[in-house]
């Protein structure tokens, strides 16, 4: 184990040998990806939040197992207004499948991401996806590819890699080589607490050109306008949709009345706020660092 792998929840640290060990694809892919920018400006310009919805069967901070087909559950939620879909993969620790994915990318037409755990070329190739996960802080480790060699190897097969940060640190990783989608993880795979805080730290950072999400831990539709207020251009959300109704559920947090705000401090493309509800768009301190 090496010294960042101590400072992971053990669950993680599970996560991450398992990913370590599992095999690749028989062939080189080559995806003709569903625009993900497009999808998200699109809803936007609908006045509609974009979200992408994520079938998430379990993990390791949820109870229980949903076990409901995964094909009506993405098309409940693309039903319920979803700009896109989240679908886990990993078997072991949240439930999914490869073919879980294969069969909700073929049942609904927009864009699909692979939420996996990829820390190796080989396994770019295990399946087609439309967005494809890579998590900065499981790259550039003993045993893992670079996440240089693993965004450009997914570019060359025509996935859209999402680059998943956490960190100052890892956020600057995710520019330097190039990621014009990056993710804000809102939970510290560390202690596997939530804090949207991490969000508003992050986003002033973010050039306006890339499309920035916000995931995890949003609940409500005061998250959603908080994350919303931080310059998000789409948000990801599971567990908040996969409890209870799922259609009902998407439908309450992408109809919320939240434009995005600019991110460093000038007009956004689509800030064009009707809510009379009062908002932070003040820059944040840009000398914050985590
Ligand atoms: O969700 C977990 O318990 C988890 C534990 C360990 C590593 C990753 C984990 N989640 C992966 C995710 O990125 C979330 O599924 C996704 O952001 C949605 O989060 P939420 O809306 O809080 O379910």
């Amino acid at each position: 184990m090496n010294a960042s792998e101590d400072k992971l929840a053990p669950a993680v640290r599970s996560i991450l040998a398992t990913a370590r060990e599992r095999s690749g694809g028989e062939r080189r892919l080559d995806v003709d990806a569903r625009s993900f920018p497009d999808a998200v400006a699109a809803t936007a310009a609908a006045g509609r939040v974009p979200v992408v919805a994520e079938v998430k069967p379990t993990s390791p901070t949820t109870e229980g197992e949903r076990t409901d087909d995964p094909v009506e559950l993405a098309t409940e939620m693309v039903d319920g207004g979803a700009t896109a879909l989240s679908v886990l993969t990993e078997p072991e620790h949240f439930g999914g499948s490869a073919e879980n994915l294969r069969r909700v990318r073929d049942a609904v037409d927009v864009p699909v991401l692979r939420k996996d755990f990829v820390v190796r070329e080989a396994q770019l190739d295990a399946i087609e996806s439309d967005l494809l996960l890579l998590i900065a802080r499981f790259l550039d480790e003993e045993g893992t590819d670079s996440l240089a060699t693993l965004y450009e190897a997914a570019r060359e097969r025509g996935f859209q890699p999402l680059v998943e940060v956490h960190t100052r640190a890892e956020l600057e990783r995710a520019l330097d080589v190039g990621a014009e989608i990056i993710g804000v993880n809102n939970r510290d795979l560390g202690k596997l607490e939530v804090d949207l805080g991490t969000f508003e730290r992050l986003a002033p950072h973010v050039p306006e050109e890339v499309t920035l999400l916000a995931e995890s831990g949003i609940t409500s539709v005061g998250d959603v306008r908080r994350m919303r207020a931080a310059g998000a251009d789409a948000l990801l959300i599971g567990t908040a949709i996969m409890d209870g109704d799922v259609e009902a559920n998407t439908e309450r947090l992408t109809t919320v009345d939240a434009a995005r705000a600019s991110r460093a401090g000038g007009d956004a493309s689509e800030a064009t706020r009707t809510s009379t509800e009062p908002t932070d768009t003040t820059p944040r301190n840009t000398e914050s660092t985590q």
